[in-house]
Protein backbone atom coordinates (compact mmCIF):
# COMPACT_ATOMS: atom_id res chain seq x y z
CA UNK A 1 0.00 0.00 0.00
CA UNK A 2 1.34 3.13 -0.92
CA UNK A 3 2.17 6.20 1.87
CA UNK A 4 -0.18 8.37 0.15
CA UNK A 5 -3.15 6.30 0.59
CA UNK A 6 -1.95 4.80 4.14
CA UNK A 7 -1.93 8.34 4.97
CA UNK A 8 -5.55 9.00 3.66
CA UNK A 9 -7.12 6.12 5.27
CA UNK A 10 -5.92 7.33 8.82
CA UNK A 11 -7.22 10.59 7.91
CA UNK A 12 -10.82 8.99 7.07
CA UNK A 13 -10.55 7.12 10.29
CA UNK A 14 -9.99 10.04 12.27
CA UNK A 15 -12.78 12.70 10.46
CA UNK A 16 -15.61 9.02 10.96
CA UNK A 17 -14.15 8.71 14.52
CA UNK A 18 -14.42 12.38 15.63
CA UNK A 19 -18.62 12.07 13.97
CA UNK A 20 -18.72 9.03 15.92
CA UNK A 21 -18.14 10.78 18.83
CA UNK A 22 -20.88 12.71 18.42
CA UNK A 23 -23.48 9.75 19.02
CA UNK A 24 -24.79 9.38 22.86
CA UNK A 25 -25.86 6.29 23.73
CA UNK A 26 -29.70 6.46 23.20
CA UNK A 27 -28.48 7.37 19.62
CA UNK A 28 -26.54 4.36 19.34
CA UNK A 29 -29.54 2.17 20.75
CA UNK A 30 -31.96 3.12 18.49
CA UNK A 31 -30.11 3.02 15.45
CA UNK A 32 -28.93 -0.21 16.31
CA UNK A 33 -32.62 -1.63 16.75
CA UNK A 34 -33.34 -0.43 13.37
CA UNK A 35 -30.05 -1.92 11.83
CA UNK A 36 -30.81 -5.33 13.33
CA UNK A 37 -34.12 -5.41 12.50
CA UNK A 38 -33.57 -4.65 8.46
CA UNK A 39 -30.97 -7.05 9.03
CA UNK A 40 -33.37 -9.51 10.34
CA UNK A 41 -35.39 -8.97 6.87
CA UNK A 42 -32.55 -10.28 4.83
CA UNK A 43 -32.85 -13.00 2.81
CA UNK A 44 -29.57 -14.21 3.45
CA UNK A 45 -29.63 -13.66 7.06
CA UNK A 46 -33.16 -15.70 7.05
CA UNK A 47 -31.63 -18.71 5.03
CA UNK A 48 -28.12 -18.95 6.86
CA UNK A 49 -27.38 -21.53 9.07
CA UNK A 50 -24.19 -20.33 10.62
CA UNK A 51 -23.59 -16.65 11.01
CA UNK A 52 -20.21 -15.17 11.98
CA UNK A 53 -20.76 -11.86 14.24
CA UNK A 54 -18.54 -9.69 16.81
CA UNK A 55 -18.72 -8.41 20.00
CA UNK A 56 -19.40 -4.67 19.40
CA UNK A 57 -17.29 -1.91 21.39
CA UNK A 58 -17.42 1.80 21.24
CA UNK A 59 -18.60 3.32 18.44
CA UNK A 60 -19.47 0.33 16.16
CA UNK A 61 -23.77 -0.51 16.33
CA UNK A 62 -24.52 -2.44 18.88
CA UNK A 63 -24.36 -6.39 17.64
CA UNK A 64 -26.18 -8.37 20.86
CA UNK A 65 -29.41 -7.97 19.50
CA UNK A 66 -28.72 -9.82 16.75
CA UNK A 67 -26.70 -12.55 18.62
CA UNK A 68 -29.44 -13.00 20.85
CA UNK A 69 -32.59 -13.16 18.04
CA UNK A 70 -29.84 -15.87 16.15
CA UNK A 71 -29.84 -18.38 19.24
CA UNK A 72 -33.15 -18.01 19.60
CA UNK A 73 -33.97 -19.14 16.00
CA UNK A 74 -31.41 -21.93 16.70
CA UNK A 75 -28.77 -20.38 14.35
CA UNK A 76 -24.92 -21.50 14.94
CA UNK A 77 -23.31 -17.88 16.43
CA UNK A 78 -19.38 -17.81 14.81
CA UNK A 79 -17.37 -15.61 16.95
CA UNK A 80 -13.65 -13.90 15.90
CA UNK A 81 -10.75 -15.43 18.05
CA UNK A 82 -7.62 -12.89 17.48
CA UNK A 83 -4.25 -13.70 16.98
CA UNK A 84 -2.58 -10.44 17.68
CA UNK A 85 0.62 -12.13 16.58
CA UNK A 86 -0.70 -13.06 13.30
CA UNK A 87 -3.06 -10.66 12.72
CA UNK A 88 -5.74 -13.29 11.92
CA UNK A 89 -9.11 -14.21 13.23
CA UNK A 90 -10.26 -17.91 13.80
CA UNK A 91 -13.68 -18.51 13.60
CA UNK A 92 -14.97 -19.97 16.57
CA UNK A 93 -18.71 -21.48 17.60
CA UNK A 94 -20.05 -20.22 20.97
CA UNK A 95 -23.22 -21.59 22.00
CA UNK A 96 -23.87 -18.99 25.30
CA UNK A 97 -22.30 -15.46 26.14
CA UNK A 98 -20.90 -17.59 28.85
CA UNK A 99 -18.39 -18.66 26.34
CA UNK A 100 -16.68 -15.06 25.58
CA UNK A 101 -13.96 -13.12 27.99
CA UNK A 102 -13.04 -9.72 27.54
CA UNK A 103 -9.79 -9.55 25.84
CA UNK A 104 -7.68 -6.76 24.11
CA UNK A 105 -9.62 -3.27 23.49
CA UNK A 106 -12.68 -4.81 25.43
CA UNK A 107 -13.41 -7.16 22.94
CA UNK A 108 -14.74 -10.32 23.60
CA UNK A 109 -13.58 -13.07 22.57
CA UNK A 110 -13.93 -16.89 23.19
CA UNK A 111 -12.78 -19.06 25.69
CA UNK A 112 -12.56 -21.98 23.17
CA UNK A 113 -9.88 -21.79 20.93
CA UNK A 114 -11.61 -24.97 18.32
CA UNK A 115 -11.61 -23.82 14.48
CA UNK A 116 -15.23 -24.10 12.87
CA UNK A 117 -14.83 -25.08 9.13
CA UNK A 118 -14.58 -22.22 7.26
CA UNK A 119 -17.38 -23.63 4.39
CA UNK A 120 -19.93 -23.67 6.42
CA UNK A 121 -19.92 -19.87 7.35
CA UNK A 122 -23.15 -18.68 5.28
CA UNK A 123 -23.08 -14.95 6.23
CA UNK A 124 -20.44 -12.66 7.54
CA UNK A 125 -20.47 -9.76 9.85
CA UNK A 126 -17.60 -7.74 9.16
CA UNK A 127 -16.86 -4.42 11.60
CA UNK A 128 -15.29 -1.16 9.84
CA UNK A 129 -15.17 2.42 10.67
CA UNK A 130 -16.11 3.58 7.11
CA UNK A 131 -18.33 2.24 4.15
CA UNK A 132 -19.13 3.83 0.93
CA UNK A 133 -22.20 2.11 -1.41
CA UNK A 134 -19.99 0.63 -3.79
CA UNK A 135 -19.10 -1.66 -0.78
CA UNK A 136 -15.63 -0.50 -0.31
CA UNK A 137 -14.86 -0.68 3.41
CA UNK A 138 -12.42 0.85 5.77
CA UNK A 139 -11.46 -1.13 9.31
CA UNK A 140 -9.33 0.23 11.82
CA UNK A 141 -5.98 -0.97 10.10
CA UNK A 142 -4.90 -4.43 11.18
CA UNK A 143 -6.19 -6.09 7.90
CA UNK A 144 -7.67 -8.60 10.41
CA UNK A 145 -11.08 -8.73 8.36
CA UNK A 146 -9.03 -8.56 4.80
CA UNK A 147 -7.00 -11.30 5.85
CA UNK A 148 -9.90 -13.30 6.58
CA UNK A 149 -12.49 -12.60 3.60
CA UNK A 150 -9.42 -13.74 1.71
CA UNK A 151 -9.55 -17.11 2.70
CA UNK A 152 -13.21 -17.52 2.67
CA UNK A 153 -15.02 -16.22 -0.45
CA UNK A 154 -17.99 -17.58 -0.26
CA UNK A 155 -20.33 -16.09 2.18
CA UNK A 156 -22.60 -13.44 2.03
CA UNK A 157 -20.82 -10.53 3.65
CA UNK A 158 -22.20 -7.39 5.55
CA UNK A 159 -21.83 -4.57 7.22
CA UNK A 160 -23.49 -2.67 10.06
CA UNK A 161 -22.96 0.94 10.24
CA UNK A 162 -24.38 4.26 11.24
CA UNK A 163 -25.23 6.69 8.16
CA UNK A 164 -22.42 8.98 10.00
CA UNK A 165 -19.81 6.53 8.65
CA UNK A 166 -20.80 6.64 4.83
CA UNK A 167 -18.29 8.34 3.07
CA UNK A 168 -18.75 8.73 -1.02
CA UNK A 169 -15.94 6.92 -1.63
CA UNK A 170 -13.56 4.51 0.43
CA UNK A 171 -9.81 4.39 -0.82
CA UNK A 172 -8.96 1.16 -1.32
CA UNK A 173 -5.85 -1.21 -2.20
CA UNK A 174 -5.88 -4.62 -3.45
CA UNK A 175 -5.96 -6.36 -0.45
CA UNK A 176 -8.89 -5.07 0.29
CA UNK A 177 -12.51 -6.87 0.68
CA UNK A 178 -15.84 -5.56 -0.05
CA UNK A 179 -18.72 -6.01 1.43
CA UNK A 180 -22.02 -7.41 -0.37
CA UNK A 181 -25.02 -5.75 1.70
CA UNK A 182 -24.28 -1.98 3.76
CA UNK A 183 -26.97 -1.72 6.32
CA UNK A 184 -27.90 1.74 8.00
CA UNK A 185 -30.62 3.05 9.79
CA UNK A 186 -32.25 4.23 6.99
CA UNK A 187 -30.91 2.03 4.48
CA UNK A 188 -29.82 -1.27 3.40
CA UNK A 189 -27.59 -1.23 0.16
CA UNK A 190 -27.25 -4.33 -2.13
CA UNK A 191 -23.84 -3.40 -3.25
CA UNK A 192 -22.82 -6.00 -6.29
CA UNK A 193 -26.04 -5.25 -7.55
CA UNK A 194 -26.17 -1.79 -7.19
CA UNK A 195 -22.42 -1.66 -8.85
CA UNK A 196 -21.79 -4.87 -10.67
N1 LIG B 1 -15.85 -5.34 17.28
C1 LIG B 1 -14.75 -5.48 16.56
N2 LIG B 1 -14.07 -6.62 16.61
C2 LIG B 1 -12.92 -6.75 15.87
C3 LIG B 1 -12.45 -5.71 15.07
C4 LIG B 1 -13.20 -4.49 15.03
O1 LIG B 1 -12.88 -3.52 14.34
N3 LIG B 1 -14.34 -4.44 15.80
N4 LIG B 1 -11.30 -5.89 14.35
C5 LIG B 1 -11.12 -5.42 13.06
O2 LIG B 1 -10.17 -5.63 12.43
C6 LIG B 1 -10.30 -6.81 14.88
C7 LIG B 1 -9.63 -6.19 16.08
N5 LIG B 1 -8.93 -4.98 15.77
C8 LIG B 1 -8.94 -3.84 16.54
C9 LIG B 1 -7.96 -2.90 16.34
C10 LIG B 1 -7.94 -1.74 17.11
C11 LIG B 1 -8.92 -1.52 18.07
C12 LIG B 1 -8.94 -0.28 18.92
O3 LIG B 1 -9.87 -0.03 19.65
N6 LIG B 1 -7.92 0.56 18.85
C13 LIG B 1 -7.87 1.77 19.61
C14 LIG B 1 -6.53 2.44 19.51
C15 LIG B 1 -5.67 1.99 18.37
C16 LIG B 1 -4.28 2.60 18.48
O4 LIG B 1 -3.50 2.08 19.27
O5 LIG B 1 -4.05 3.56 17.72
C17 LIG B 1 -8.94 2.75 19.15
O6 LIG B 1 -9.40 2.64 17.98
O7 LIG B 1 -9.32 3.58 19.97
C18 LIG B 1 -9.90 -2.47 18.24
C19 LIG B 1 -9.90 -3.63 17.48
C20 LIG B 1 -11.00 -8.09 15.21
N7 LIG B 1 -12.21 -7.89 15.99
N1 LIG C 1 -4.81 -10.73 2.71
C1 LIG C 1 -3.79 -10.03 3.21
N2 LIG C 1 -2.55 -10.55 3.27
C2 LIG C 1 -1.53 -9.85 3.76
N3 LIG C 1 -1.62 -8.59 4.24
C3 LIG C 1 -2.82 -8.01 4.21
C4 LIG C 1 -3.97 -8.70 3.71
N4 LIG C 1 -5.03 -7.87 3.84
C5 LIG C 1 -4.57 -6.73 4.39
N5 LIG C 1 -3.25 -6.80 4.61
C6 LIG C 1 -2.40 -5.74 5.18
O1 LIG C 1 -2.87 -5.33 6.45
C7 LIG C 1 -2.57 -3.94 6.66
C8 LIG C 1 -3.80 -3.17 7.10
O2 LIG C 1 -4.72 -3.11 6.03
P1 LIG C 1 -5.92 -2.06 5.99
O3 LIG C 1 -5.45 -0.71 6.40
O4 LIG C 1 -6.65 -2.20 4.69
O5 LIG C 1 -6.81 -2.67 7.19
P2 LIG C 1 -8.34 -2.52 7.52
O6 LIG C 1 -9.19 -3.08 6.42
O7 LIG C 1 -8.58 -1.10 7.87
O8 LIG C 1 -8.45 -3.43 8.85
P3 LIG C 1 -9.41 -4.64 9.31
O9 LIG C 1 -9.56 -5.59 8.14
O10 LIG C 1 -8.67 -5.25 10.46
O11 LIG C 1 -10.69 -4.04 9.72
C9 LIG C 1 -2.01 -3.41 5.35
O12 LIG C 1 -0.61 -3.35 5.46
C10 LIG C 1 -2.47 -4.45 4.36
O13 LIG C 1 -1.63 -4.50 3.22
Amino acid sequence: MSQDLQKTKKLMRKAVEERLKCLDGFDILKASLDISRRFFDLEEYRGARSIMIYSSIHGEVDTELIMDMSWRLNKNIIYPAICWERRELVPVKIDSAKELRPGRWGLLEPVNMEPYPLEEIDVVVAPGLAFDLCGNRLGRGGGYYDRFLSRKHDADVVALAFSCQLQRYVPTDENDKMVDILITENMTAHCAKLYN
